[in-house]
């Protein structure tokens, strides 16, 4: 039986306008880029680092399993993986193809054959993930077989250190012909992005969906907060039974 809920009718095409469709994903060295995620209203995405904190209401996270219908792969930092343990596939009725999971591990951490990742893709119900890490980094021989076995990769980029790493690997990815990628987190992977953004010369984040939850996380909450100002354009909000959605463009 699925966990998820039909969706309200108004979502679907209040959100259609921030996704990406035949005319935007055109670009020969990025994907179309959805950052999105969910927040307190202190700006946190969950209560503790290292753990994970249920934010949205059903209708919102059955949201976020559309959204993943309509990308080719969801982008998620190290940090989510240890904490969560996520099975990063979609759940949305009568889902015709899975999203490529994306991991940045620059230095190789996670032990793949231990995930419930791996165990959602055994059973056929996700794909296996494209595990970007740093070229220096060494890699565990068993988390490689098992990746490589269920048709995942690793993919070795010059990560540490360079400001720019965020255009390598967005780059990295549309070479493996992703034209979508939903960026859902963590923290240090939103706040980074919303910097690289501001400071590129052309925009790398082309839409931004994000649900707002009725809750104060507080102090030792982990926070979304870029490093200077963003503004957002083409605002529009959608208030369901307990949250509320943003969908917007960062400007630079
Ligand atoms: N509410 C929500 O919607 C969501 C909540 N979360 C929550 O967020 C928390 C995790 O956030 P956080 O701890 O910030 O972890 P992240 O998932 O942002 O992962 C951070 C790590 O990923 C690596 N990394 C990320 N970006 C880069 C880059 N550009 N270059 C090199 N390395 C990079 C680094 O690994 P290394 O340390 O090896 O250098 C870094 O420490 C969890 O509590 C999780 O539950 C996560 C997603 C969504
Ligand atoms: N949309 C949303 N709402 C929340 O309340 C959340 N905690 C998250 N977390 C993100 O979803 C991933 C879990 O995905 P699976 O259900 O295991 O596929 C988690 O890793 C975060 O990226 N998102």
């Amino acid at each position: 039986m699925s966990e998820l809920i039909p969706l309200p009718q108004t979502l679907i095409p209040f959100l259609e306008p921030y996704f990406p469709n035949e005319s935007n994903t055109n670009h020969p060295k990025k994907p179309f880029v959805t950052l999105t995620y969910a927040q307190s209203l202190d700006s946190r995405i969950s209560a503790k680092p290292g753990t994970q904190t249920k934010l949205s209401h059903l209708e919102t996270k059955t949201m976020t399993h559309y959204i993943r219908t309509r990308h080719d792969a969801i982008l998620v930092g190290i940090g989510t993986i240890l904490a969560d343990d996520p099975k990063l596939n979609c759940r949305y009725p009568e889902t015709k193809s899975q999203p490529r999971p994306v991991i940045i591990d620059p230095n190789a951490k996670w032990k793949y054959q231990d995930s419930t990742l791996r165990k959602i893709c055994a059973e056929g119900k996700g794909l296996a993930p494209f595990i970007i890490v740093d070229e220096s980094a060494g890699i565990d021989s068993e988390s490689h077989n098992c990746v490589l076995e269920q048709g995942g990769k690793y993919v070795s980029l010059p990560l540490i250190g360079n400001t720019s790493n965020w255009a390598i690997i967005l780059d990295s990815l549309r070479q493996l012909g992703i034209k979508s990628v939903m960026i859902e987190g963590g923290a240090r992977v939103i706040n980074d992005l919303l910097d690289f953004n501001k400071f590129s010369e052309k925009p790398i984040i082309d839409s931004i969906i994000i649900t707002i939850a009725p809750v104060y996380l507080g102090i030792e909450g982990v926070q979304v907060s870029p490093s200077s100002r963003v503004d957002i354009t083409d605002v529009k909000w959608w208030q369901g039974e307990q949250d509320s959605v943003l969908c917007g463009r960062p400007l630079q």
